[in-house]
């Protein structure tokens, strides 16, 4: 039997903690959960935080370099105990200790995203390579916000996670589909080679609060035309569609995916398809019915038809959205008419 040692290091190991331990104040007890958020500052980032820090088990680090988001999405947090805000661009890399990542970090809308193009890759390639690499480091488990756009302009319709897509590698999209297309890759091969815990979200068109007013996204740009009695700029032929998701919708399919046991891909949004025509007579119908709906020039490469099949989702996650359209842009005039200086005429 090993006799029990008596030396000084074996003493000290013996002697009862202070009670009560003065690390039971510290944060780092207090919390279980550190969870990184890059582009938290961002419309779909800041709800995602919102709702993170309902969590009091839930510490949350912000990294942003504020090129589409800002503070202002995350006033009410800056200052909280749980809540970190770090201007931070993922091009660099970055190290913080964390359980969790949640890659949010990109330009999503096309003007913003075409704006520099070669930024948009390198945030998508470079920026996505670096957090890969921090939660190797730390052993995170890394959720990524992939885009419908991998679909390109799809030849299958409705898309499921298994069609690969129609993408032209050469546009003007390329910078952010393509990109998006790399950082899906880099994390199966970081998953495959490194054995990172990874996650994959393929996101359809999010709209709500707090989308920027000039944003170019097309549910925003006809909710400010509609509040400031401007004509609603549909872009040609008019008969494209889209499936919007309202952005709690996405926030709650984003942590079940986080939280569940499924690498994905996994689309997340709302399967009701509408062609930019009929948004804009609903938005018409909802917000201003005196205004004009007119028919401008398209941009490039715009995918004709887009809709999820949601089945990995219901039956993966137990997910399904619950806001309807109808629903959800009056919840987004409210917020666009606080915003705007234009109350509700009685
Ligand atoms: N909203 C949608 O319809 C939609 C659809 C598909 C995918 N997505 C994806 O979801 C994510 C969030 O989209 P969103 O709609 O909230 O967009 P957003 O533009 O509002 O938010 C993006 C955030 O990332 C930040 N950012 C951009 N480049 C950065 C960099 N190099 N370093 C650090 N921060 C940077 C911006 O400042 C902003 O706060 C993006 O990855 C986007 O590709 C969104
Ligand atoms: O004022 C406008 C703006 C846009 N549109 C049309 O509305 C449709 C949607 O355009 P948006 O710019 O809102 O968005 P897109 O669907 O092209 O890209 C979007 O989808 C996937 C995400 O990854 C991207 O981040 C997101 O911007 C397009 O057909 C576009 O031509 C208009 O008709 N009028």
């Amino acid at each position: 039997m090993a006799k029990e040692a008596s030396n000084g290091d074996n003493h000290a190991a013996s002697k009862p903690p202070p009670s009560p331990s003065p690390l039971r104040n510290s944060k780092f007890f207090q919390s279980n959960m550190r969870i990184l958020v890059t582009g938290g500052a961002g419309f779909i980032g800041s709800h995602l935080v919102d709702k993170l820090m309902e969590n009091e088990k839930n510490e949350v680090i912000v990294a942003d370099n504020y090129f589409t988001g800002s503070k202002d999405n995350l006033r009410k947090w800056i200052g909280h105990p749980r809540f970190e805000l770090i201007r931070h661009d993922v091009t660099e890399s970055l190290l913080v200790e964390v359980d969790q990542i949640y890659h949010l970090a990109c330009p999503a809308s096309p003007i913003f995203y075409k704006y520099n193009p070669v930024k948009t890759i390198k945030t998508n390639v470079i920026g996505t390579l670096n957090m890969l690499g921090l939660a190797k480091r730390v052993g995170a488990r890394i959720l990524l916000t992939s885009t419908s756009e991998v679909y390109g302009d799809p030849l299958v319709h409705p898309q499921e996670e298994s069609y690969w897509g129609n993408v032209n590698p050469i546009g003007v999209r390329s910078c952010y589909d393509e990109g998006k297309r790399v950082a899906e890759t880099l994390m199966f091969d970081y998953h495959r080679q490194h054995g990172i815990e990874i996650r994959i979200a393929r996101i359809f068109n999010t709209y709500g609060p707090r989308m920027n007013i000039d944003d170019g996204r097309v549910v925003s740009n006809f909710i400010a035309q509609a509040i400031r009695g401007e004509p609603l700029t549909v872009q040609a032929p008019g008969t494209q569609t889209r499936s919007f998701c309202y952005v709690s919708d996405m926030v709650d399919g984003l942590i079940r995916l986080m939280e569940g046991e499924n690498t994905g891909p996994i689309n997340i949004g709302n399967p009701g398809e509408f062609t930019m025509l009929e948004l804009a007579e609903t938005v018409k119908e909802l917000i201003n019915p005196e205004v004009e709906i007119s028919m401008v020039e398209n941009t490039p490469d715009d995918p004709r038809q887009r809709k999820p099949n949601i089945t990995k989702a219901k039956e993966l996650l137990g997910w399904e959205p619950k806001i309807k359209l109808r629903d959800g842009l009056p919840l987004m005039e409210e917020d666009f008419r606080t915003r705007l200086g234009v109350p509700l005429k009685k």
